[in-house]
């Protein structure tokens, strides 16, 4: 069944994209995208981190919102890195219907 408030991810993530081209006085996106992927990765790092101590606390309000942190900073981080979300999502499309460990063992070795 498709969820169509996944659109908002969608949206949401072209929305980041444009803001490369705003002003960092009037974009928190801007101002962060302005910054480098370095601090991108960093604000992307910790909010992992609050979100994963909301869920372990079995906090389901805060983990919800944690988790729409990680979203955004996520979308703000591939932007940062120059990586397309739709490529993102093509890679998760190829692994549909593949086992985990499936998916594992055909990953080229080191
Ligand atoms: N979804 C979000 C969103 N989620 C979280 N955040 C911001 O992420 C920040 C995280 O909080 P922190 O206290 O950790 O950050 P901080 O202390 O301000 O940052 P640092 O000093 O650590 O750099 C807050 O300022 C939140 O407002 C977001 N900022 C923007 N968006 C959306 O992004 C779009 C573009 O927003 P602007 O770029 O601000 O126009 C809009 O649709 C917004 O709703």
């Amino acid at each position: 069944m498709t969820d169509h408030r996944l659109d908002v991810l969608a949206a949401l993530g072209d929305e980041v994209m444009q803001r490369r081209q705003a002003s960092p006085e009037t974009s928190y996106t801007a101002k962060l995208l302005s910054q480098g992927v370095e601090k991108c990765a960093k604000k992307f790092g910790e909010e992992a981190v609050e979100l994963a101590l909301a869920a372990v606390l079995r906090e389901k309000a805060h983990t919800t919102s944690e988790a729409a942190d990680v979203l955004y900073h996520l979308l703000v981080l591939l932007t940062a890195a120059d990586v397309k979300l739709s490529d993102v999502m093509a890679e998760l499309a190829r692994r549909q219907g593949m086992s985990g460990l499936a998916e594992k063992a055909s990953r080229p070795k080191d």
